[in-house]
């Protein structure tokens, strides 16, 4: 049998405008978007109550690390404005930033193991470390 691995994951939804840089296309204009974020966390280990983290907790840490972007021009928000506002570059955002708060709380017991940005219903970028 394999090891165990537990799952779980909270979806953080912003509202925001964006443009694209270097498009060349329409995205390269302002428009907006109701982001949907999902960060996926997982542990070997349940706490001492039987779980990975608490789905508030984990609410708390991702709405830290995305609360600048709601109703606000991303491309504003820093890093953002030195760095394209795509899904990929945002996923990548969410990941870093969610996982340096999950290793100050956690100590190393709970990680990301991946995040997920949809732009739309049909448009989803997902970022994970191998
Ligand atoms: N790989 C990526 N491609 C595109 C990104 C991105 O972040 N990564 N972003 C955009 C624009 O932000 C655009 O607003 C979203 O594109 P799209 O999903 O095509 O949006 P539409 O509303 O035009 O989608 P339809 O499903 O065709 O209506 C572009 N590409
Ligand atoms: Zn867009």
């Amino acid at each position: 049998m394999g090891s165990p691995v537990f799952e779980i994951s909270k979806d953080f939804v912003f509202s925001a405008a964006h443009q694209i840089r270097f498009h060349g296309g329409k995205c390269e204009r302002l428009h907006g978007h109701n982001w949907r974020v999902r960060v996926h966390v997982r542990a070997s280990q349940l706490n001492r109550i039987g779980m990975v983290i608490d789905f508030a907790d984990l609410q708390k840490l991702v709405a830290e690390v995305g609360g600048r972007f709601d109703h606000q021009t991303v491309n504003e928000v820093p890093p953002f404005d030195e760095v394209n506002t795509t899904a990929e570059l945002l996923a990548r955002f969410f990941y870093v930033e969610t996982a340096r708060r999950l290793e100050e709380r956690e100590a190393g017991r709970v990680v990301v193991s991946r995040v997920e940005v949809w732009e739309n219903e049909g448009s989803l970028a997902v970022y994970r470390e191998e």
